[in-house]
């Protein structure tokens, strides 16, 4: 009873999470491991995984999906955080949109929006992206989107998710 009422620590924040370079599924769980056990990180819902035809330049389908965590850092210091486990994973920036070992992005952020150079969330792209709004809609359906105020079950349904198959394990 108490404890429905005590509000939790943190605020709750999206991710998502891709990779078309080694061995996707491997490279990803342990993403989702390292993130959960960094301080000021809980890990509350994770969704399915995805084969994705890429978007952007030739390359090969990838593997995406996407988790929420309770965060206790700031979103600068969360991007760190993201930009730091993808190095760990041997992430190498080259063409933009290439391929990837493990591509982390920072969806969103509690209901905050934030357009600075370095960090915009929520992210601009989020909205268009069938790869995030399948895997995002299966943890978060309720959670709006605060630039257009619509809910993602409802953002969904406005892109084409053809490409984006459930994956067995
Ligand atoms: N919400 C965000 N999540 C992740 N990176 C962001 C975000 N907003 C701004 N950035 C900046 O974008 C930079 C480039 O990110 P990255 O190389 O992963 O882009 P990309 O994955 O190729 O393309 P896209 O941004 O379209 O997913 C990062 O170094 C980071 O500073
Ligand atoms: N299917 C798919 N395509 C992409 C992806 C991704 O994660 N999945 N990430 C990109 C850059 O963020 C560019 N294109």
């Amino acid at each position: 009873m108490l404890n429905s009422i005590i509000k939790k620590p943190g605020k709750l924040s999206a991710i998502a999470l891709g990779s078309n370079i080694g061995d996707s599924y491997k490279i990803l769980t342990a993403a989702i491991e390292t993130l959960a056990n960094t301080p000021g990180m809980k890990l509350e819902a994770q969704s399915s995984w995805y084969r994705t035809k890429a978007v952007g330049p030739p390359q090969p389908d990838y593997l995406n999906g996407c988790a929420i965590f309770r965060v206790q850092m700031s979103p600068d210091l969360l991007l760190e955080t993201l930009l730091a486990t993808e190095a760990k994973f041997g992430r190498v920036r080259q063409q933009r949109w290439g391929a990837r070992s493990l591509d982390l992005d920072l969806l969103l952020y509690d209901d905050l929006i934030i357009d600075t150079p370095q960090l915009q969330i929520p992210h601009p792209r989020m909205v268009t992206r069938a790869f995030v709004l399948v895997p995002l809609v299966e943890i978060a359906p309720h959670w709006v989107e605060p630039t257009s105020g619509s809910m993602i079950k409802d953002i969904v349904k406005q892109v084409d998710c053809a490409d984006v198959v459930l994956c067995q394990k």
